[in-house]
């Protein structure tokens, strides 16, 4: 775990201690848009046009926020146009590393053995946290984004006339609706396992779990009756939730002590969970030899010895009985 300063590596794990214990998560900052045209997207500049074959993802089959990526890349039918490396699930002292081990690829274009080398590429000078998902341009050579939020955003309609796909996970009635659910779920949720498991003092530790069960109760609660977060259709805020559910049980609930209840416990979201999972495509984009060995691998901070528990045995598979909701 560390970080490039002024283009040099640094290995350093996350500084608490002027936030009274709490982790605060990075902004972002690679953050353009690539376009049906290449016209200026919502931030950073112009000229990254949705071609086939231009552009590259760098992925971690262990991070949530990577996982949002592969799932829009499957769903969206971009696995002909954009092209992917696997990094390895250990991320130690050099940050994340490419070996071509279960499942991990290394890196397909340039060979490097660490991921800090292909932002280096982009800026020789960059300083900040070096993170999966990365969207490379092949022609420019650099990276177009390292934000997931807005990557899926881009995967969702931009390369729409190439593949055919008129799915929409951003319905644009919703707008409003899913910025406002997607907000309290990143803060709470998604962003929230980790504000529990990095946190360094009891209070903030205590603050963040708290909020988190509260929310996952409201959303078991809401899923009572509808069987995706905005009635029967599938959307965006879906699959942002999915993949903080999917590492839940096996990884947060012990390795981030998120153990009040386990997802498992709850009625609504245990099946929402089964139902998503079994979307078709979905499963082959969930590894969890690498979400947990990645996790317990790399925390040593958190988990010294890096032993990776057994269970729990997950129940992925079973019938999730939520047709009745509609869908
Ligand atoms: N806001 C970013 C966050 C990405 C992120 O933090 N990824 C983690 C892996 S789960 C990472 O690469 N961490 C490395 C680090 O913080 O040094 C996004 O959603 O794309």
């Amino acid at each position: 775990m560390g970080r490039l300063v002024d283009g040099k590596w640094q290995d350093v794990w996350y500084d608490t201690k002027a936030t009274k214990g709490r982790f605060e998560r990075s902004q972002s900052q690679f953050r353009n848009w690539v376009t049906a045209d290449g016209a200026a997207g919502l931030s950073g500049k112009g000229g990254f046009k949705a071609e086939a074959g231009r552009y590259h993802l760098y992925v971690s089959y262990a991070c949530p926020w990577a996982h949002r990526t592969l799932i829009f890349r499957k769903l969206k039918k971009l696995e002909d146009f954009i092209s992917v490396s696997v990094v390895d699930y250990l991320m130690l002292e050099n940050g994340w590393e490419f070996k071509k081990r279960d499942g991990a690829t290394g890196d397909d274009l340039f060979g490097s053995d660490y991921l800090y080398q292909v932002y280096l590429k982009a800026d020789p000078h960059y300083s900040g946290r070096v993170t999966v998902p990365v969207l490379w341009d092949k022609q420019q050579n650099t990276i177009v984004s390292n934000e997931s939020a807005e990557i899926i955003r881009m995967m969702s309609s931009a390369f729409d006339d190439l593949t055919g796909s008129d799915l929409d996970f951003y319905p644009a009635k919703l707008h409003e609706e899913i910025d406002a659910l997607n907000a309290v779920v990143y803060d709470r949720v998604n962003n929230g396992v980790y504000k529990a498991g990095f946190a360094t003092t009891q209070e903030a530790y205590e603050e963040a779990v708290t909020a988190l069960f509260e929310t996952l109760d409201t959303l078991d609660q809401r899923l009572e009756t509808s069987r995706y977060l905005f009635d029967d259709k599938i959307t965006e805020a879906d699959w942002r939730l999915f993949t903080t559910l999917l590492r839940f049980d096996p990884v947060y609930v012990g390795h981030f002590k998120c153990n009040i209840r386990r997802i498992s416990d709850y009625p609504n979201l245990s099946g929402y969970l089964r139902d998503l999972y079994q979307h078709p495509g979905i499963a082959e984009t969930c590894n969890l030899v690498h979400i947990k060995g990645h996790y317990y691998g790399s925390h040593k901070t958190i988990n010294p010895t890096g032993i990776v528990p057994i269970g729990p045995l997950l129940d992925l598979e079973t019938a999730h009985g939520r047709e009745r909701l509609g869908g």
